[in-house]
């Protein structure tokens, strides 16, 4: 049986003490890939951000737990929240490049961030991380590392952002619409990664999407937001192919860009 590692268990989420997600439980298990769908304002990226405390000053979590393995993350300190984060749970963003500082090579953002969480040489680094490139089929690792995110594309930087998300080998990874900033074909070749990554770690993957799809090829699980309410969850063939709620039909009238025929 596959070991749930992350697990939400009636949570509600609260900005300025006012309810912006309502009694949400799921679990997402070692290897498992959830896709978060629901239109704008639903609660899809705030679902995901309370994992990794990032709700800044304004949110909190008002109601229920979030269990990281058998820990509570939200009884612990902020010092082991930093732990966790990167290390156990990696997060990656819609825009990457944005995320990347531009002043400074893609080589020293990596090895900064791993020199976060271990000691580590910057040899040592440099070693994990065009590893890490090569199993990411990137063409050209060396030149990767050596770059500045200004002198790579949008769609090479992406992928760059997901690598460094990477490197610690979380065991989950968060991903808020990894790939809506991209073009179709880049899209495909950054989600094929993501896919292909859990392969290689059987790293567990929740994903934040506007585009069903993006679940389509990517999901096992679905889980429905509307209004920061749970509409549906459950297996994404069943959730996709025989949706229960009007509103999940309604999101599926949307034209797919990619399908599970694409075999990602
Ligand atoms: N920092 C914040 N302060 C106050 N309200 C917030 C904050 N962040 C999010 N919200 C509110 O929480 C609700 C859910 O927002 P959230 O960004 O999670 O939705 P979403 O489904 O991810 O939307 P989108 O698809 O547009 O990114 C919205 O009503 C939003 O206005």
């Amino acid at each position: 049986m596959q070991e749930t590692i992350l697990r939400y268990d009636s949570v509600e989420i609260s900005f300025n003490g006012k309810p912006v997600v309502t009694d949400i439980s799921f679990s997402l298990k070692n290897g498992e890939i959830l896709g978060l769908v629901g239109e704008s304002g639903s609660g899809k990226s705030t679902l995901m951000k309370a994992a990794m405390g990032l709700l800044g000053t304004t949110g909190m979590v008002t109601r229920g737990d979030i269990f990281y393995r058998e820990q509570n993350i939200l009884d612990i300190s902020e010092k082991e929240k930093r732990k966790i984060r990167g290390a156990q749970i990696g997060m990656i963003f819609q825009d990457a490049g944005a995320s990347l500082c531009p002043i400074r090579t893609i080589g020293e953002q990596i090895y900064e961030s791993m020199r976060a969480h271990k000691k580590v040489t910057r040899a040592e680094a440099k070693e994990h991380a065009l590893d890490l490139f090569e199993k990411m089929n990137f063409k050209d690792g060396k030149r990767v590392w050596d770059s500045y995110p200004f002198e790579l594309s949008g769609g090479m930087n992406q992928r760059a952002g997901i690598a460094i998300a990477m490197l610690m080998n979380p065991p989950i990874l968060l991903a808020d619409e990894p790939t809506s900033a991209l073009d179709v074909s880049v899209q495909k070749q950054v989600l094929s990664e993501m896919k292909h990554l859990r392969e290689l770690f059987g790293t567990a993957i929740m994903i934040v999407t506007h585009d069903i799809g993006v679940v389509r090829a990517m999901a096992d699980k679905v889980l429905v937001l509307k209004d920061g309410r749970k509409v549906e969850y459950g297996r994404a063939e069943d959730v996709l192919n025989h949706p229960q709620d009007a509103y999940t039909q309604r999101l599926l009238s949307a034209v797919p860009v990619l399908r599970r025929s694409d075999h990602l």
